[in-house]
Parts: structure tokens; sequence; C-alpha cells
């Protein structure tokens, strides 16, 4: 195929252990996180593959997966672009929640209307959220999104809208020009890409939970079309 292009969630993290929505809080990389990071470097390095230019989140668990699998190919000194566009979706109150306290606070009725749906976003996050300053006030962020424009909270479809201009504007010129291109993020994140590539429908996409750590490769066409077959092929496979 002309184009091929190599994408990765991030390993667990410490809160995805919890299973706490983790969104933009900064959570670390499990150990089990870690050791999936190094396996995902392991399965490009035996599959022979290697990188002109990564992508990845503002987040640490994106850019220590990215970090971890560079260094098992020999490539830690590639050029890697940070953005916060290729962020997790954002879950505003509930950040840090678990799954019985979601329900004590919101009710299961309200819960299920949340994961079915594509464009119902989550309650804000307020001021007085444990971890609002620490997210809102993150030099990391000084570069953007700009403070009208920093989220409070996101849909699914916030995510996507997001994500893909940072694709199309800067991603997109890059493999036209020939990079072979990494892009280490978040299960939603992906999503919109992947949502996008495929030209998948929303329930389709909700319906999809990228697993954490396993490289999967797009082959694309002078069209940056998917070739038959050219769609989300995890390594290991
Ligand atoms: C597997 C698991 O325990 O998931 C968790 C984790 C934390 C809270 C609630 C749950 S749950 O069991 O209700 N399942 C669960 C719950 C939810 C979601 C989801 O994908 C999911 O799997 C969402 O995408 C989601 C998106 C936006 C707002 C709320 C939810 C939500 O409440």
């Amino acid at each position: 195929a002309p184009y091929k292009i190599v994408m990765v969630r991030h390993g667990e993290s410490e809160w995805n252990q919890k299973n706490l929505f983790c969104g933009w809080y900064d959570a670390k990389l499990s150990d089990k996180g870690k050791q999936e990071a190094c396996n995902a470097g392991k399965a490009l390095k035996d599959a022979g593959y290697k990188f002109d230019l990564a992508y990845t989140s503002m987040l640490t668990r994106a850019q220590d997966t990215l970090q971890a699998i560079l260094k098992v190919l020999g490539q830690a000194n590639i050029p890697v672009e940070k953005t916060w566009r290729l962020n997790e979706r954002h879950y505003g109150a509930l950040t840090g929640l678990n799954k019985t306290e979601t329900a004590e606070k919101y009710g299961e009725e309200q819960v299920t209307i949340w994961r079915r749906s594509f464009d119902v976003p989550p309650p804000p996050m307020e001021t007085d959220h444990p971890h609002y300053k620490a997210i809102v006030c993150d030099p990391r962020y000084k570069k953007g999104p700009p403070p009208d424009q920093f989220p409070m909270f996101e849909s699914l479809k916030l995510t996507i809208d997001r994500t893909l201009p940072f694709w199309n504007d800067t991603i997109v010129p890059q493999i036209k020009a020939g990079k072979r291109i990494l892009i280490a993020a978040h299960g939603n994140s992906l999503r919109g890409i992947v949502k996008h590539l495929d030209q998948m429908d929303n329930e389709k996409i909700m319906g999809l939970n990228l697993p954490t750590g396993i490289p999967f490769v797009y082959c694309l066409n002078e069209m940056l079309k998917p070739t038959p077959g050219g769609s989300l092929q995890f390594l290991g496979d």
C-alpha cells in the first residue's frame, strides 16, 4: 500500500486498574501498563517497523507508552509532537469516580444513557472538583487549548470533533510526505481517527473498545482510504 500508519492505545494506567474515569487527569502507567508498552515495542521491532515521526497527547500515560516503544526500537530520538487534540475524552465531573460512585451519584439509568450516547456529555468539572486546578492550571496546556475552549466535559462527539482537525491538518500532510508515523494516544481520541478512516457510524464506533498496548496498522491507498483488509490490523493477530 502507498501509505501505512501505526497507532497504539497507551498501556493500562493506575486509574484504569481501579476502574476510575481518568480523562484529562494525568494518571501514570501501572506496572502492567509499562510492561504492555515494552511488549508493544517488541512486537513492532520483531515486525521490522521503523518510524520517522511520532505523535502523542499531553498526558504522561501516552507519552511514556511512546517512549518505551521508541526505546525498544532504538529510535528514542526521532521527533515527537505532543498535542492536547490527542488527549483522552474529558469525563467532566465523573473524573476520578468509580462504577459504584457514578451509579450512586447519578443513578443507573443516567449511566446507561451516557454509555449508549454519542453526543450526550457528562456533567462539567466544576471549580471545586478535587482535580480541577491540577488540570486547568497545568502549564503543559500553555500552548493550547485556549482558555475559552478548555474543556470541562466532553461527549464522544466533542472529542472526535477536536481530534480530527489535528489528523487532517497535521498528520495527513506528513503521511503524504512519505513519513513513517506512529501515534500513541487514548481509547477515545484513537476512536476519532478510526471512525474517520473507516467511515463508521456512531453506533459502530461506540462498540469499538481498543485494547491497551497492542499496536494496529492501517494500510492506506493514494486517497488515504484503507485498502481492502487494510483496516485495524493488530500486531500479533
Ligand atoms: C467496566 C467498568 O467498570 O466501567 C465503569 C467504570 C467507571 C464507572 C462506571 C463504569 S460502568 O461499569 O458503568 N461502565 C461504563 C460506564 C460509562 C461508560 C462506559 O464506557 C462504561 O463501560 C462511558 O463511556 C461513559 C461516558 C460518559 C459518561 C459516563 C459513562 C459511563 O458511566
